[in-house]
């Protein structure tokens, strides 16, 4: 077999928090599975960074990985920072041509904004030819900003080598969804509006901003995480059978299924809420609005629900709660089924009320199966029995498998254009609404499961 180029991963926003935190340890697990991928790391930022204080980074996730010595000398022999600034044409021209590379990937760990104007430069300056850009969500901050942003970035590359990221197409239980629906008998059989009621999709966390307010404060958790990931997940737990997990496939029946979705009434099927002062797992948390960088006037929401009504014959009618939040009194990262009660229970039993379900956990990874069964010793009382089981997890952390699934040019584990566009147009409404303060921001205590009225903070 040919030997295979070497690529080139130049991280534009490199000094920031997602690449110490994120990426740089996800490309060292990469590398731990995988030690023969040629790759070079190169950072590159607007701050000046020392050359000892980027390869300090670099080392530091190699060696928390455990990347094989030989393995990570490659890396740390190339890799280098560079302060530039990416949107000034001269200078990324300048970054570009230094990097005398085989194989370009190009990653924008970057607000959206900036993303946009690198790119604008990228398209007045060109591309080395198969170049690939990887982009960092929320892609664009409305759908009339994803529209631009994939006109603008398809006129440098074609979409094949778009890659719209989402670290959760990278954990293994979403991408266990798939396995767990569509290679067993038992699920499939009941997998729609006859057989289930109610869908959840929750995301709720105990962290705050973790230094984050300049980026978080003017998104808030609608567009965080509702946008991108939940929406994402939804569709994977709604979408059609598929003949093959190929790209194609895959990602036809992901957007097939994003444009049948809607939320009916944006006031009536939205919440939003932010939290107060309180205390989480024993931490003291202030008010959201005193927290360093937040701007109160913005009235950013640290916790939103949408449900989302998906227009189709296996569909019609079952409400697909998706909701995330901060500041949370506990973790709860999982996806909810809710089965139909049975059409008739016989008269006799007793103690029959909780509706069976099917429980995927996204972290850790497993699932649990919540069936109705004949209580111990008395026979005729119901009660429920937790079946739970694992799901295989892989070697690498999410951004390891998305980065290992971009070096490999494989489009599955991203976003295609079109599915990024439509999970802006089903949040557009709500946003509008929102806007228009038709749908009030409530509070709730940091510490707390939400506003105690909200449905989806007792499940
Ligand atoms: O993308 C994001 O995800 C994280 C939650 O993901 P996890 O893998 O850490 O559970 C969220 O905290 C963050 O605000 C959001 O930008």
């Amino acid at each position: 077999m040919a030997p295979q180029p070497t690529t080139t991963l130049l991280i534009l926003g490199a000094s920031g928090d997602l690449t110490a935190r994120l990426l740089l340890p996800g490309v060292s697990t990469l590398l731990r599975a995988e030690p023969e991928r040629r790759l070079r790391v190169v950072g590159a930022d607007v701050r000046e960074l020392d050359a000892a204080d980027w390869r300090g980074r670099v080392q530091t996730a190699l060696d928390a990985a455990e990347v094989s010595p030989a393995a990570a000398a490659a890396v740390l022999e190339h890799t280098r920072y560079v302060a530039a600034d990416a949107t000034d044409g001269d200078a990324l021209r300048a970054l570009i041509a230094s990097l005398e590379c085989e194989r370009l990937v190009i990653y924008f760990a970057l607000p959206p904004h900036v993303t946009r104007l690198v790119c604008e430069t990228l398209e007045r300056i060109g591309v080395p030819s198969g170049t690939i850009l990887a982009i960092e969500k929320p892609f664009g901050d409305s759908l009339a900003s994803a529209r631009e942003l994939n006109a603008l970035v398809t006129r440098i590359v074609p979409e094949q080598r778009v890659f719209r990221i989402d670290h959760f197409l990278g954990l293994h239980t979403v991408l266990n969804l798939l396995g767990l629906r569509f290679a067993n008998r038992l699920l499939q059989g009941s997998w729609d509006r006859g057989s289930i009621e109610r869908v959840e999709v929750l995301y709720d966390e105990t962290v705050t901003l973790e230094d984050r307010a300049g980026y978080y404060d003017r998104n808030g958790a609608l567009r965080d995480m509702i946008q991108s990931h939940l929406l994402q997940i939804m569709a994977l737990i709604a979408m059609e059978p598929v003949a093959t997990v190929g790209e194609r496939d895959l990602r036809d029946a992901v957007s097939t299924v994003l444009r049948a979705a809607r939320v009916v009434d944006p006031v009536r099927h939205s919440r939003r809420a932010r939290y107060t002062a309180g205390s989480v797992e024993g931490r003291p948390v202030p008010d959201y609005t005193g927290e360093p960088g937040v701007d109160p006037a913005r009235g950013t929401e640290t916790l939103a629900e949408i449900e989302v009504e998906i227009a189709n014959a296996r569909w019609a009618g079952v409400p697909f709660v998706l909701r995330s939040g901060k500041s949370l009194g506990g973790v709860r990262k999982r996806a909810i089924v809710y089965w139909r009660p049975p059409a008739h229970v016989p008269d006799g039993f007793r103690g029959h009320d909780t509706a069976d379900r099917f429980v995927i956990d996204f972290k850790p990874d497993g699932f649990e199966l919540h069936l109705t069964t004949n209580g111990k010793g008395e026979p005729f009382t119901l009660e429920q029995t937790v079946l739970r089981g694992e799901l295989g997890g892989g070697a690498l952390l999410p951004y390891g498998e998305v980065l290992g699934a971009i070096l490999d040019a494989d489009p599955r584990l991203a976003v295609r254009g079109d599915a990024a566009e439509e999970c802006w147009r089903i949040v557009e409404p709500v946003l509008e609404a929102w806007r228009a303060d038709a749908v009030p921001l409530e509070e709730y205590e940091a510490g707390s499961r939400g506003p105690r009225h909200w449905a989806s903070s007792g499940s």
